[in-house]
């Protein structure tokens, strides 16, 4: 038996027992000085440095910390030069702890950490522990939650929520440069026709189709496809003048007709869309887009359907 036994189970005297708990800790920790020199380091702490490729000089007793923050901070590395900022402050006293989430992804995975720095208990002014705790799966989570909130289930496409943000910020980009901003929006034609025959199903299927579709026309970063409603999708396009949001929209009319999905016998699936196209001005507000592009659209239904129509 390693250890003498207390009260019937084995433990090590108080010095071993805390130097085992701290190599047993999943999370990495380290002390440092005044400097920021390292005066010790659990197994986490190594064992993550030697297997993420750091030399064990700079992942060890001995090394600076604060100053391999700094220097990655100058060499252009802004979220070391954050951290080296809040570890000076906590070292001066002027912070009692600082917390610094960070991404440290490895080419295999995504990973975030958070940083802590806080003076040592006991031992004020002196000496400092900095820990590394992983916080990858929170951080996924609210990846995912963020995503969900973005984004129409069903197609995959930008929802409601996120194209009001999205055209917003083209909005105001558009004040600036002073370049135009177009909308196009589709609806599906008798759709209702279409899910009465072949099911809700086969209407779902349908509209993820329709969905692909409009997402292969949103190529640029300062495109967003949306679904907009039930059978309603919107193609927001950044610096796109009428002419050539008519053209895109012409494409993905043609695209849809094309995509061959019959409901009834010489019937298939079509869209009509409404474009407009504006150069942003304060004086309006982004609303005025969807509101001209409706209009349009309610042309191109008037007008016999499967066609675009311009406002
Ligand atoms: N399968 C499916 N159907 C949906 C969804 N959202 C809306 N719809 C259907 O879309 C249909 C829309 O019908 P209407 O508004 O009458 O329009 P329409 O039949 O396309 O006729 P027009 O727009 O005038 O050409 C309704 O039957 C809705 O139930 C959905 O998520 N899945």
């Amino acid at each position: 038996m390693p250890f003498p036994a207390v009260g019937g189970a084995a433990l090590p005297d108080q010095a071993a027992l805390h130097a085992l708990l701290l190599d047993s800790l999943e999370e990495q920790i380290a002390v440092i000085d005044r400097e920021g020199t390292i005066v010790y380091v659990n197994l986490a702490w190594t064992t993550f440095g030697l297997e993420n490729g750091l030399a064990s000089a700079s992942a060890g007793t001995g090394s600076n910390y604060l100053g391999v923050c700094n220097m990655s901070g100058s060499g252009g590395d802004s979220l070391a030069g954050e951290a080296a900022e809040g570890i000076r402050d906590v070292l001066a006293g002027e912070r009692a702890s600082f917390h610094f989430e960070y991404p440290c992804h490895s080419p295999a995975e995504k990973r975030w950490f958070m940083m802590r720095a806080a003076p040592l208990q006991g031992d004020p002014g002196n000496l400092f522990v900095i820990s590394h705790h992983n916080i990858t799966q929170r951080k996924l989570a609210e990846e995912q939650v963020e995503y969900l909130s973005l984004h129409d289930p069903l197609t995959g496409l930008a929802n409601r929520r996120h194209f009001n943000q999205f055209l917003n910020n083209e909005w105001r980009r558009g004040i600036r440069s002073r370049s135009p901003l177009s909308f196009v929006m589709f609806d599906l034609d008798h759709f209702k026709d279409y899910n009465d025959e072949l099911g809700h199903l086969a209407g779902d299927q349908c509209l993820v189709r329709v969905g692909q579709v409009l997402q292969a026309f949103a190529g640029r970063p300062s495109d967003l496809a949306v679904r907009y409603g039930g059978e309603e999708f919107g193609l927001l396009l950044g610096s796109t003048g009428l002419e050539a949001a008519a053209k895109i929209a012409e494409a993905v009319r043609q695209k849809i007709e094309e995509l061959d999905m019959y409901h009834r016998e010489a019937k298939r699936i079509t869209v009509s869309a409404g474009v407009v196209s504006v150069i942003p001005d304060s004086q309006q507000t982004e609303m005025l887009l969807v509101r001209e592009a409706d209009k349009a659209l309610y042309l191109a239904k008037q007008q016999g359907r499967n066609q675009v129509a311009c406002a």
